[in-house]
């Protein structure tokens, strides 16, 4: 196909506003694709190259600026594009307003022609441009460039800016492209889905769509060093997650960088959320993986960057190791990582993406020693969920992903399977009002907190604590606050006011189970406020404004 006629389709698709007729656009294209549907199926998505392949163009603005400037003519500079983009917003544009054609010579004349680009010149160009390295590379990247905007009309050139700079935009998205091509080739669209799940590769899936059907789709497996994209999670809370499953899978939530591990048998490869191959930066977390690995794998996980004690560094600490390629003797130096893995895709020959995460998690366990592999705790209990959020929080980690235990691992999906505990936006200070003994061999300590905050004339009720406080903390608070027990009831009694307690919650309810007309849901101690008296705790008309604006 000639690169006018995309640009053509290109054109129309982007006049398009409603996603069906999108989706019938993609649809034509990829039935009338011939050799070039990989390569289209790509194209339509700003893509050059697989999604599982990390390679870039590695071209920058100003490159590409500066080839569009060339092709433009001697009067035109570097600058002059980046001015008429300040005023147009936009490079396609930008691109398409300057007369390139001009410059073709008589090749140009009547379009097409001998000197007509096609689709297929542009995707070699830009793959031979993309392996381009070294001195020099940038000019050479500029010449060829030059070359391919030299003969483009304004309509190629608009979306061959757009192509190099990745910013194709013109409505199609990675679902659009998968319902396209199961309309052009009949075949199930859930079939494409998975078969785009396990390959991250649109052009593939369209090819194998078109020569092998719905069998050929069937037959596309996981393969040991193609990464996947990584499956994540959305937002959620602890009494959402008990609502909605039976048993709720509690994790902790590391805070460093996810890695994918593909072991071949022999050797194990590391891929980033972004599909960069990260094994050279992270040799200890490869000898990890290679010293107990005996059969071929692939498994997701998160690299944690950590101090000589062992605590968790931030985030930016492990980014710090990707980053530095070339020099991994001198961080890894100043930056130890640890390997933390949860979840598991494929064990020698197997693909576990359908089987429930209960089953994944157990296959993963039994390939290594302790250490290295996730704890995974299943509750039906939010205070047992708590502990487990205060123990992550005590061990310096982010908190908690709460997971459904049944669910299938579905790549590159947020889904509702997944969920992180969302941080306690804001805390409240509440003044302890009552407690409960303790039961068993607990039965000297106060173990639950009865909170409350200030009204006009004394104290209301907004619930009870028993998450986040450690043995010592329960001890030390009975010490305090026996004292000014006022009344006692079999386990419960009464306290003066005296101890304010900043708890964290995941939302203020309604409700009538207590004097203030609200609920803290899934309250944890945070901490004894020893600045603040009585006096200085929250008021009921805070936690009345609080549970409006939620
Ligand atoms: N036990 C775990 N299970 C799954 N993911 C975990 C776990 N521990 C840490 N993580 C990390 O948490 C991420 C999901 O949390 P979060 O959404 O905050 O990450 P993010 O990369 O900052 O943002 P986002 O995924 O929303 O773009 C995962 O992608 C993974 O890197």
């Amino acid at each position: 196909m000639e690169f006018a006629a995309f640009a053509d389709r290109a054109a129309t698709i982007e006049a398009e506003s409603a996603d069906t007729a999108i989706t019938e656009c993609v649809t034509d294209l990829l039935a009338d694709a011939g050799d070039d549907l990989a390569t289209l199926a790509r194209f339509v998505q700003g893509r050059v190259f697989p999604a599982h392949e990390s390679t870039t163009l590695d071209i920058g603005p100003r490159l590409c600026y500066e080839a569009i400037a060339r092709a433009a003519g001697r009067n035109v500079s570097a600058d002059d594009v980046e001015a008429r983009l300040a005023e147009r917003g936009e490079i396609g544009d930008v691109a398409a307003s300057y007369d390139f054609g001009g410059q073709r010579g008589l090749a140009a004349f009547g379009g097409g022609g001998a000197d007509a680009l096609t689709v297929a010149e542009v995707a070699r160009e830009l793959t031979d441009l993309a392996a381009v390295a070294g001195d020099g590379s940038q000019e050479t990247k500029v010449d060829v460039l030059f070359g391919l905007f030299n003969r483009c009309d304004p309509d190629e050139a608009r979306y061959l800016a757009r192509l190099v700079l990745s910013e194709m935009r013109i409505g199609v998205g990675d679902g659009t492209v998968r319902d396209a091509v199961a309309a052009a080739f009949d075949v199930p669209v859930d079939v494409v889905e998975r078969a785009l799940q396990v390959s991250n590769d649109y052009g593939y899936v369209a090819e194998v769509a078109r020569d092998e059907g719905e069998t050929g789709l069937d037959a596309i497996d996981l393969e040991v060093g193609r990464p996947v994209q990584a499956m994540l999670a959305q937002a959620g809370t602890v009494t959402g997650a008990l609502e909605d499953w039976d048993d709720v899978a509690v994790e902790w939530k590391y805070d460093g960088a996810r890695v994918q591990v593909h072991y071949d048998g022999e050797a194990a490869r590391l891929f980033s959320r972004n599909m960069e191959d990260v094994t050279d930066p992270l040799p200890e977390v490869v000898a990890t993986v290679e010293d107990a690995l005996d059969v071929p794998a692939i498994l997701d996980g998160e690299v944690v960057a950590v101090a000589d004690d062992g605590a968790p560094l931030p985030f930016q600490e492990v980014l710090r190791r990707f980053r530095r390629k070339h020099d991994v003797a001198a961080t890894r130096e100043d930056v130890t990582v640890r390997l933390h893995l949860f979840d598991c895709l494929h064990v020698d020959g197997e693909d576990l993406l359908d089987a429930s995460l209960r089953e994944r998690h157990d296959r993963l366990a039994a390939l290594f020693d302790d250490g290295v592999v996730s704890d995974l705790w299943l509750s039906t209990d939010a205070d047992e969920i708590g502990e487990v959020e205060a123990d992550a929080l005590e061990a310096g980690h982010e908190g908690i992903m709460l997971k459904d235990p049944d669910a299938a691992y579905t790549p590159g999906k947020r889904g509702k399977n997944w969920r992180k505990r969302k941080p306690d936006v804001e805390t409240l200070d509440c003044v302890v009002t009552g407690a409960e003994w303790g039961e068993g061999r607990r039965a000297n300590v106060l173990g639950t907190f009865e909170l409350s905050v200030r009204t006009d004339d004394g104290y209301a009720q907004v619930g009870n604590v028993a998450t986040g406080i450690t043995d010592a903390e329960l001890d030390d608070l009975t010490a305090r606050l026996e004292p000014h027990v006022t009344a006692e009831d079999g386990r419960s009694v009464a306290i003066a006011p005296e101890i304010v307690f900043e708890v964290g919650y995941e939302e203020i309810q309604t409700s009538t189970t207590y004097d203030s007309g609200y609920a803290l849901r899934f309250p944890r101690f945070l901490a004894v406020r020893e600045d603040k008296t009585p006096a200085d705790a929250d008021s009921l008309s805070r936690v009345e404004r609080l549970a409006e604006n939620a």
